[in-house]
């Protein structure tokens, strides 16, 4: 049974996938399949499980406490026939990782660094930190955090590994990274990576600090202290009976019947939907709500997302506590669906709590 989960090695990704493990895991520590994005690590999922590039299951980020929603992992429990099999909240302290020989230097202080590298989510949540300490760095976005340590490392190890390997696209600078200018986009502008004796940094986990070498020169540099990212462990739908014989084989208690039997504290159930109202009527999203209002059902969470249809269409992701085996959670879903377009059902779910990291 293989995993798929952002690479490399060193993603706060892998860091869910083995808090996960090590709380539902018995026996053998499943293979890990390390994947260039976020929608790769979905598509593992739609290949042969058995081939270098398959998996029986995904780790994927979905939501961050500082920076909401990552958009990229909305747009795939839509587009593809995948359910959630269980969720983890991660706490997330990222650190500014820069090479041992830079931090040495006798006159090194944050504000010589030139490049700083991290995932999109990386830089968001770091935003105070980087507008107070790093004024002088251009801010490049790449497609994870560990992503960023190895080329903070390869970068520094010479010339050779990636240096002058092409243009890259900086988001902006440091003292630019404002609450308004930060919001997603990488603005286009090109500056060649040549120049070997510019410091660089990359914004990551002490633990892909730890494993490419990196010196972590500050830690909790996010906005807030607290800051935690839930992640979401997905099957393909169609996996699902057959998924119960895979976990067997690996003493694995994912899926919801067994989740109450791994004692490691409150796990309770929780569904998840996508809703798309019908468009144009007044009250539509207030009918939906209502509906598990007046059968008494705890929503968690509540997230609009572009129909990319046409501007001002959206459908609506809702979480609530229970299960569609509740008769109260069987008749709302009954009442949504005959008052919306369109209602799918990502599946239910136990709520894990990981320690801290
Ligand atoms: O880049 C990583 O290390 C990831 O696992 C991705 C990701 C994300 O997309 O939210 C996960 C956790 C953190 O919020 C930052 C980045």
């Amino acid at each position: 049974m293989k995993i798929s989960v952002l690479g490399p090695a060193g993603s706060y990704s892998e860091i869910a996938a083995h808090a996960f493990l090590s709380i539902v895991l018995d026996a053998q520590m499943p293979e890990l399949l390390y994947c260039s994005s976020i929608e790769n690590t979905v598509l593992s999922l739609f290949e042969d499980p058995c081939s270098d590039n398959g998996a029986v299951c995904a780790v994927i980020p979905i939501e961050n406490s500082i920076e909401g929603a990552v958009g990229v992992s909305m747009d795939l429990l839509l587009e593809k026939d995948v359910s959630i099999i269980a969720e983890l909240i991660l706490p997330v302290n990222h650190c500014l990782l820069v090479p041992r020989s830079a931090a040495q230097k006798p006159d090194f202080s944050p504000d010589k660094i030139e490049v700083v590298y991290s995932h999109p989510q990386g830089l968001y949540q770091c935003r105070t930190y980087i507008r107070n300490h790093l004024k002088n760095a251009s801010l490049i976005e790449v497609d994870s955090t560990s992503k960023a340590a190895t080329r903070v490392a390869e970068m520094s190890a010479g010339a050779g590994l990636g240096a002058g390997a092409g243009a890259e696209s900086v988001a902006c600078s440091g003292a630019d990274l404002t609450a308004g200018s930060a919001a997603g986009s990488t603005v286009g502008s090109a500056v060649s990576s040549a120049g070997a004796d510019k410091i660089r940094a990359a914004i990551a986990s002490a633990a892909a600090g730890e494993k490419y070498g990196l010196k972590a020169i500050d830690c909790h540099i996010q906005d807030t202290p607290n800051n935690s990212t839930r992640f979401l462990f997905l099957a393909r739908s169609e996996m699902l009976p057959h998924l119960k014989a895979y976990a067997d084989d690996f003493n694995l208690h994912i899926l919801p019947e067994n989740l109450s039997q791994t004692g490691s504290g409150a796990v309770f159930y929780k569904t998840s939907v996508i809703v798309s109202p019908v468009s144009d009527k007044p009250g539509a999203l207030f009918k939906i709500l209502e509906a598990f209002s007046d059968h008494e059902i705890n929503l968690t969470r509540i997230e609009s997302r572009p129909s990319k249809k046409s501007l001002g269409e959206y459908n609506f992701y809702i979480d609530f506590e229970g299960s569609p085996s509740d008769k109260n959670v069987a008749d709302a879903l009954n009442l949504v669906k005959k008052r919306s377009a369109r209602l799918k059902n990502l599946g239910t779910y136990g709520r894990i709590l990981s320690g801290r990291q």
